[in-house]
């Protein structure tokens, strides 16, 4: 397949072009409200009363069946003629009203082309299936080109922002937004992988760019609260763009610094992203990502906020829901990394407390396969040995303060029972303090009452509640200590001056 028919709708020719139009005219076409379609193509057989009362009503046909129904005029929606069929800009549609962009938009998606503009922004519909309009080929077509010479696209944002750097030399900033799982961190992907290609290609060619380029582009991404997803994205195409594996063609052309950028993402994701209702991949958490270019165009560093982990995800989660993918890949993984014997673990998800009542298998999604492509990001990003083990420690000792069981009723004191003493010295050995400490603290922990310290006696769901905000801290405090991390990789001081 011609990839570029996906993204640029082929010139009909003008004979059917006239007859369509003629076809047209010949009635007063309008869309339909319907409750099962949402708008239906049809047109005016009569109308009673004028425009604009709304008492007025209309007889009209439906197109597809011939019905004919009487409903109020004001609900009808006048309809663009033939050759505005699936603009590409829906701001030029003569008559912009919600079922002329939605059958616009249908109609791009039904061809294969997921990317309108309206006006400035782009409308991006997830396709949920892998198109090839990502490829290396794609980014050439783009490069150096107006927004009018090509289809829209991902690409010719990310494009212009890089060249409005060098003209305006002002930072510029792309915000990515929309409902879970409508393809926000796919298509802030898709920027860095465009960024990284074109500056990269700018920093090797010796004229380097026309135009002096000195500030800053930035991306966010919104968090958005909880459709399903039907595959990973991770497919051969992906792969062939430089996603799939830091060693996949496409990222091998790359500088360091690129890949990095590019690899920062599978951990980011790893501990930030997780299955729920909506999203096989969902980002449970905002960032915010900063890409800083040298004047000779190419990338000079990088920087990731964070914000909003939805740490509560460690502990509880809706049903048919998972915990962070690190978890489960964690599990997959340890023994193929000497971990398991270091973090203490043993079996799949189905032994943890926390995580056994979540999804164990997800369609498409390969635990161990991810937890191969987590180590190797993090090893490009310059993870070492001993910080891979802290980062991996944390999701570990979650997992063992899960298990540990605890006795008592509703108001008496909670205690250790001795069958969980063997999971109590897990969780010690992990953290570094003796288990007496550590029971003292959870069950019996002494607290400031006015100007005495008292030791106060907690109930099981005390001491339990106390523990699931421990492990909370804990994901938070690693979390962002993973992100300072790799925000260390990414900053090029020298790069920057
Ligand atoms: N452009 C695309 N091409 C192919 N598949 C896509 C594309 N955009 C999204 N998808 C598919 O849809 C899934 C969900 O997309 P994505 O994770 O980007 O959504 P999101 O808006 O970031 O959601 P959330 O807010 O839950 O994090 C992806 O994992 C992928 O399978």
């Amino acid at each position: 397949m011609d990839p570029t028919s996906l993204l640029r709708r082929s010139k009909k020719d003008a004979a059917a072009d006239a007859a369509a139009q003629a076809e047209f005219n010949e009635k007063r076409r309008v869309w339909i409200p319907d409750d099962a379609e949402g708008f239906l193509p049809g047109w005016i057989k009569s109308q009673t009363g004028e425009e604009g009362d709304p008492q007025s009503t209309a007889e009209v046909v439906v197109a597809s069946s011939g019905e004919v129904r009487r409903i109020p005029l004001y609900s009808l929606s006048p309809m663009n003629p033939p050759q505005f069929d699936g603009v590409e800009d829906i701001a030029d549609l003569t008559h912009l009203n919600e079922a002329s962009v939605i059958n616009n938009l249908k109609t791009r998606y039904v061809a294969g082309s997921i990317y309108t503009y309206s006006g400035l922004f782009l409308i991006s519909l997830n396709p949920y299936r892998t198109l090839p309009i990502y490829t290396p080929r794609i980014i050439a077509q783009y490069r150096t080109k107006r927004r009018e010479e090509n289809a829209p696209h991902i690409f010719a944002v990310a494009e212009r922002a890089w060249q409005q750097i060098g003209e305006e030399r002002e930072s510029q900033s792309i915000l990515i937004t929309g409902e879970s799982g409508a393809g926000k961190t796919e298509n802030t992907k898709k920027v860095i992988q465009y960024l990284a290609a074109i500056a990269s290609a700018s920093a090797s060619s010796e004229a380097g760019p026309s135009n002096s380029l000195t500030r800053s582009q930035s991306i966010s991404t919104a968090p958005a609260t909880g459709l399903p997803r039907s595959s990973s994205f991770k497919g051969k195409e992906a792969e062939e763009i430089g996603f799939g594996t830091p060693l996949a063609s496409g990222s091998s052309e790359l500088g360091l610094l690129e890949q990095q950028i590019l690899q920062a993402n599978p951990i980011l994701e790893a501990f930030g992203n997780a299955q729920t209702m909506r999203n096989n991949n969902s980002s449970r958490f905002g960032k915010f990502i900063r890409i800083f270019f040298s004047p000779n165009g190419a990338i000079a560093g990088a920087n990731i906020d964070w914000y909003l982990l939805e740490k509560s995800r460690v502990t509880a989660r809706a049903e048919g829901e998972r915990s962070f993918h690190v978890f489960y890949q964690l599990l997959r993984g340890a023994k193929d990394a000497n971990l398991s014997e270091r973090l203490l673990l043993e079996g799949g998800p189905e032994k943890y407390n926390f995580l056994k009542k979540t999804r164990l298998q997800v369609d498409g999604v390969d635990d161990l396969t991810e937890w191969r492509l987590l180590k190797d990001a993090l090893g490009v990003v310059g993870f070492t040995a001993d910080e891979q083990f802290e980062l991996f420690r944390i999701p570990a000792l979650i997992l063992h303060i899960g298990n540990l069981v605890l006795t008592g009723s509703a108001s008496d004191q909670a205690y250790l029972p001795r069958e969980s003493q063997p999971v109590a010295e897990r969780i010690c050995h992990l953290l570094g303090v003796s288990v007496q400490e550590f029971t003292k603290t959870v069950l019996s922990p002494k607290v400031r009452a006015g100007r005495e310290w008292v030791t106060q006696a907690r109930s099981k769901k005390q001491a339990e509640d106390e523990l699931g905000a421990l492990c909370k801290f804990m994901y938070e405090k690693s979390f962002g200590w993973m992100v300072d991390r790799i925000n260390t990789a990414l900053d090029r001081p020298s790069a920057k001056s």
